[in-house]
C-alpha cells in the first residue's frame, strides 16, 4: 500500500493510505536515506510503501520504501551534533509571518529564511500580518517591503490574522498542497491557523507548558489535514528554519536578483564584493537591487553571527 506519513514518534509512524485510512507503522530494516546523515529514516510528509504483515499472532503494518523526497527541512540533533534531524518532507509551500511591530520582523530575518527555503527548494509566500495596528508610516514601510519581495518574485499577501481578513486568499492558495507556518513568536501563526480552520488543536500551547515546567521534549512535526483539502504541518518549538550550511559562493545564488545578474559578473566566482565589473554591484548602486538585501547578503556571506537581526 502507498501512503503519507503524518505522525512519528521515533518508533511508530502514523501512515494515511491513499484509500484515507491511517495505519500505526514500523519500519523495517536499514534504508538508505539519500545520503543524509539523519537520526531518523522516516520523517513527517514522506511518501512510503507499507505492508501488512503477521508477525506471530499479530498483523502489523510496516514500512519498507520511501519514496524519494522533493525537499526536506532538518534540524542538527541535539545531542549528536553531526547527526541531523529530518524534520518534515515534501512541502509544497511556507508561510512566513511579517509583522513590523509586536514582534518587529527586520529584513535580515526574513532574508536568511528566504535564503535558506532556497537552499532547500521550498517556495515562500510572505504573509504580512497585523495591518490593523500599523501607522500611515508603517502602512507605507508594509508597501514598501511588499513591492521589494514581489519584484523579486515571492508572493505577498496583507493580512488580519484576528479578524480575518484575507484569510480567503491564504486559504485559496493552500487547497491541495502541504503548508507551513512560520515566524517569531508572536506574529500570529496560531491566530492565523485558528482563523483558516477554527477547532483546530495545534500543539504549541500544549509543548510551552511543558517548556515551563522545565520538562525536556522532544518536538516532532505532525501533519494535520485541514476541512477545504489542504494538510500543513505543524513543528511544535520550531520558529525558523535553522542555519543550512553553505559554501561561500552558494550564498548568492539564493538571492535570486542577485543570481539573475551573476552571468554578467566579469568573473564568473564573483563574490559581489569588491571584484570589478561586478553587475550585482552595478544594479546596487542604481538602485535596481535592494540595499537592505545586499546588507543581508554580505552579512551571511561574512558570518556576523552576533548581529542584532540574526535569527531567533
Ligand atoms: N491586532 C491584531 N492582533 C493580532 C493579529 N493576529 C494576531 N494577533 C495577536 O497577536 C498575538 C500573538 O498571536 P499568536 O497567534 O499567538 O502568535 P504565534 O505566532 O502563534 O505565537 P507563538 O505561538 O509564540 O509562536 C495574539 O494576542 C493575537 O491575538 C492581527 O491581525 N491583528
Ligand atoms: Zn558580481
Amino acid at each position: 500500500m502507498n501512503g503519507t506519513v503524518y505522525k512519528s514518534t521515533g518508533s511508530w509512524y502514523t501512515v494515511k493510505s491513499v484509500e484515507g485510512d491511517f495505519y500505526e507503522c514500523r519500519i523495517k530494516g536499514k534504508f538508505r536515506t539519500q545520503n543524509i546523515k539523519s537520526t531518523n529514516p522516516v520523517a513527517v510528509g514522506d511518501h512510503v510503501v507499507f505492508q501488512l504483515e503477521d508477525i506471530g499472532d499479530e498483523t502489523v503494518a510496516v514500512i519498507s520504501e520511501i519514496g524519494e523526497r522533493k525537499n526536506y527541512i532538518i534540524r542538527k540533533s541535539v545531542k549528536l551534533s553531526k547527526q541531523t534531524h529530518i524534520i518534515a518532507a515534501n512541502l509544497d509551500q511556507v508561510f512566513l509571518l511579517i509583522t513590523l511591530n509586536n514582534p518587529p520582523t527586520f529584513t535580515a530575518f526574513i532574508d536568511r529564511f528566504l535564503v535558506t527555503a532556497e537552499a532547500y527548494d521550498i517556495p515562500v509566500v510572505l504573509l504580512f500580518n497585523k495591518l490593523d495596528t500599523y501607522s500611515q508610516e508603517e502602512l507605507d514601510e508594509v508597501d514598501y517591503l511588499m513591492g521589494l519581495y514581489s519584484h523579486i518574485g515571492y508572493t505577498c499577501i496583507p493580512i488580519e490574522a484576528k479578524d480575518g481578513k484575507n484569510v480567503d486568499k491564504v486559504r485559496a492558495m493552500m487547497v491541495d498542497k502541504t503548508s507551513m507556518f512560520a515566524g517569531h513568536s508572536g506574529v500570529g501563526k496560531s491566530t492565523l491557523v485558528n482563523a483558516l480552520e477554527p477547532g483546530l488543536q495545534l500543539k504549541t500551547t500544549e509543548i510551552s507548558e511543558q517548556h515551563l515546567q522545565g520538562q525536556h521534549t522532544t518536538t516532532f512535526a505532525e501533519m494535520y489535514d485541514l476541512s477545504f483539502n489542504a494538510r500543513i504541518i505543524d513543528t511544535p518549538g520550531i520558529k525558523g528554519f535553522g542555519i543550512v550550511d553553505m559554501e561561500q559562493d552558494e550564498i548568492g545564488d539564493y538571492f535570486p536578483e542577485f543570481f539573475e545578474l551573476k552571468s554578467e559578473c566579469k568573473f564568473n566566482n564573483c563574490l559581489h564584493l569588491d571584484e570589478p565589473k561586478c553587475a550585482v554591484k552595478d544594479a546596487l548602486e542604481n538602485d535596481k537591487i535592494a540595499w537592505s538585501r545586499y546588507r543581508s547578503y554580505v552579512q551571511m556571506l561574512t558570518g556576523e553571527e552576533d548581529s542584532p537581526y540574526r535569527e531567533r
